[in-house]
This record gives structure tokens, sequence and C-alpha cells, in this order.
């Protein structure tokens, strides 16, 4: 199958001051259209640069970002983002907030009522029924959490990008909204690119794990995850083989740590 995202020996640079930040060197990568990909480094490796340049928010210093095989240039508007940041509007409603797609895609020509509906229909899936006219502050975090992603939902992008989506979130809550991502997204035929600190949660999920390398961001390895779906986030990390990924993606991302990065 051809990729739906393609980094073709992609460098960035950023500047502060007069100082240098080699984010990213030299990453070349395909991602599959239907495919689950997690992305794991250390902190500050370029992971979430990864996304913005997926998402078209900013250029590549050098190399290429294509998706579905044209570059990229300016917003992608195949793609959905839910960033690490949570950015809910406080002055809207759940429904409003999720609303919001629509009307920052003013090519959108869809019916408000059917717009209502889709909305419905999200936040039902997110599992927020009930919750519509509540605000952000009257949410708990793992709410919140929820209405982003209905957000990034509402308009069935064919990708979604997500930058350590539950990393505030408390181990158990984690676990409930990594099971229903991946009911959500199974059988769906689309991509999600999956951005996480946590190797447990990244193995759970993907179907291939991408591991970089500390700053300027390298892709270290990349491992083909063949665990059987649909796949129980509770329990697949008791069987035997996910041991064995957990090891050998432990030993590649612990060189880093001997470098004192942050893992
Ligand atoms: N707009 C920017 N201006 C200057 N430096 C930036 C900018 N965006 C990112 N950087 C720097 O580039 C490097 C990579 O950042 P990035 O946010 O992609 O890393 P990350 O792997 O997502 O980190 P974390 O896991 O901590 O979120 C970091 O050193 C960061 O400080």
């Amino acid at each position: 199958m051809a990729p739906i995202l393609e980094f073709r020996s992609v460098s960035k640079v950023f500047f502060k001051g007069d100082t240098r930040i080699h984010a990213l060197r030299n990453v070349s990568t395909e991602v599959e259209q239907g495919e689950l990909l997690a992305i794991v480094g250390p902190s500050g490796c370029g992971k979430s640069t990864l996304l913005n340049l997926a998402a078209g928010l900013m250029e590549p210093g050098l190399g290429e970002v294509y998706y579905d095989g044209k570059p990229i240039s300016g917003v992608n508007s195949h793609v959905s983002y839910v960033t690490q940041r949570d950015n809910l509007l406080p002055w809207r409603t759940v429904e409003d907030n999720v609303l919001l797609p629509f009307e920052l895609k003013t090519r959108s020509r869809m019916p408000v009522g059917e717009r209502k509906e889709r909305a419905q229909k999200y936040i039902d899936v997110v599992g927020l029924k009930g919750f519509e006219k509540h605000y952000p502050a009257e949410l708990s975090g793992g709410m919140r959490k929820r209405a982003q992603l209905a957000r990034s939902l509402v308009y069935e992008p064919d990708t979604l990008l997500m930058d350590e989506p539950f990393g505030a979130l408390d181990a158990q809550l984690r676990l409930v909204l990594q099971a229903e991502l991946l009911k959500t997204w199974e059988g769906s035929g689309k991509t999600l690119i999956f951005v996480t600190h946590d190797l447990t949660e990244a193995i759970s999920l993907a179907d291939r794990v991408i591991v970089m390398s500390t700053r300027p961001g390298r892709i270290r390895i990349i491992e083909r995850i063949e665990l059987p779906r649909p796949r129980d986030v509770f329990s697949i990390r008791f069987l035997p083989e996910f041991g064995q990924y957990f090891e050998r993606l432990w030993a590649s991302l612990k060189e880093d740590m001997h470098q004192g990065a942050d893992v």
C-alpha cells in the first residue's frame, strides 16, 4: 500500500537568539494508511516537531514531508491534531468546543443540524454523554482529554496526530482511555500517529514503534509489533512476546539515559 505520510531526509533547526537547536537530523520514514504508529524518545528529541511538520504547522529546514503523495504546503487539512496542551476554549461548552472544527474549516458546507448530530455521535463515543452543556472548568482532566478527542474526531479526519494525549493522567485512567482509543481506531481504516513517553503504552497500541535518539532527533530503531488484534490493553502486557518487545526497545531507549537525557 502507498504511504500516506512520508518524511524524506528531514532536518529541522530552531534558532533561539544566537543558539542553534538541531531538533531533527536526517529523519526518513513512511507511515502507511490505516497504521497506528507510536513514536517514543527522550524529552526534546523532536517528537512534537515531527507532528507539527505532518500537520503543516511548520516546514522542514532540509528534506520534504509528503502527505498522500504530495508535498505538504501550508496547514494539512487531512489531519487532526490532539496537542499536548489542553486547548479547549474555556468559554465554550463541551458541545461548542466539539463543533469548533466546523467553524474553522471554511470549506465545510455541512448543515448545522448535521454538525450537531456528528458532534453528539463523538461526544457519545468518548463517553461524555450528559456533559454536552458543561464548561471545561467543570470537567476532570480525563474528561477534558475525552472532549479534546471528540473534537479531533468530529471532522472524521483521515489521519489523527496525538501528542502525549494521556501524559498528565493517572495510570488507571490512561488504561481506560487507551482501551477506548483502540476501540475507536480498530477497523476504522484511519491512520493514527501517537507520541508518548511510555513504552508500555506504545507497544500496547501500535503496529510499529519508532524510537528516537536524543537531540538532534534521529530514528534509532523501528520495531514492528506483531501482537494480535483486537488488543486488550489491560492484559496484553503480560504476554511473553510483549516482554521481548519491551526489552529490545528499552535497550535502545536506555542508551540515551546513559547520556543524561530525560527519558
Ligand atoms: N518553536 C521553537 N523554537 C525554538 N526551539 C524549539 C521550538 N520548537 C521546538 N524547539 C526545540 O526543539 C527541540 C525538539 O522539540 P520537540 O518539542 O519536538 O521535542 P519533544 O521530543 O516533543 O519533547 P517532549 O518529549 O519534551 O515534549 C527541543 O529542544 C525544543 O526546545
